[in-house]
């Protein structure tokens, strides 16, 4: 299984991301510059955290309009999994490949913490090595990640199980619904504010995240026959 993990000018996390993949995974994981215009030796796209473009006019908005991130449309057209991690959710909201928009958290200072996070679906991609309802920890760290939609929006996203994570105990931001990532309406496309890339040893507070590595590999391995 081939990853590639995207680079912006201001990305500060895709290293931890490729990182994460060879660490837990072992598997082939390339750093993709965001004028790349071909993903398609790639199954699986992370867009990772940081400040892109200096979170200038809105944190993913300038991003969102790099050449690479028409390629990664196609790699969802196609059904390729896509996950966008922080800065990397926000851009993808900011592309319209997930619906909503992230605002500044509503009381507007940045929060660097671990937060514990509920598994409300475990039946996507990323997801299916967790249990439903489990209680995990991942470190949060955004200063513009309180979750919005509009009510219709929302009753569509619970009408089709895309509310993956939510915050649990504490919100952290403000989020409509405690929400903290969800997942496109085919499910292959996931966008979260929390950093499961930052847990996947328990030296750094938590190995939480690692499920959602293996959980990636899994599904790609029974789709393909790995
Ligand atoms: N860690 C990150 O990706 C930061 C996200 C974003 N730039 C924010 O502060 O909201």
């Amino acid at each position: 299984m081939r990853f590639a993990v995207l680079v912006f000018p201001g990305s500060n996390c895709d290293i931890d991301a490729v990182k994460a993949v060879e660490d837990v995974l072992g598997e082939p994981v390339d750093s993709v510059w965001h004028t790349e215009t071909d993903l398609s030796q790639y199954d699986c796209v992370i867009v990772p955290g940081g400040f892109s473009y200096g979170d200038y006019l809105r944190s993913g908005a300038v991003a969102s309009l790099s050449p690479v991130m028409g390629a990664v449309k196609e790699h969802a057209a196609a059904g390729k999994l896509v996950i966008g991690i922080c800065n990397g959710f926000q851009i993808l909201t900011e592309t319209g490949l997930l619906p909503g928009v992230l605002r500044h958290n509503d009381h507007l200072q940045f929060r660097c913490e671990i937060s514990e996070l509920r598994v409300e679906n475990t039946d996507t991609a990323f997801t299916n090595d967790y249990e439903k309802g489990q209680v995990i920890r991942i470190p949060i760290a955004h200063g513009e990640g309180n979750y919005f939609a509009d009510q219709a929006t929302i009753d569509q996203l619970k009408a089709n199980n895309q509310i993956v994570f939510t915050y649990h105990g504490t919100n952290p931001n403000g989020s409509i619904e405690n929400i903290a990532g969800i997942c496109n309406e085919q499910g292959n496309v996931l966008g979260m504010m929390p950093h499961p890339e930052r847990a996947v040893h328990e030296l750094l507070g938590s190995a939480d995240g690692k499920a959602m590595f293996t959980s990636i590999f899994r599904t790609w391995g029974e789709k393909h026959g790995a």
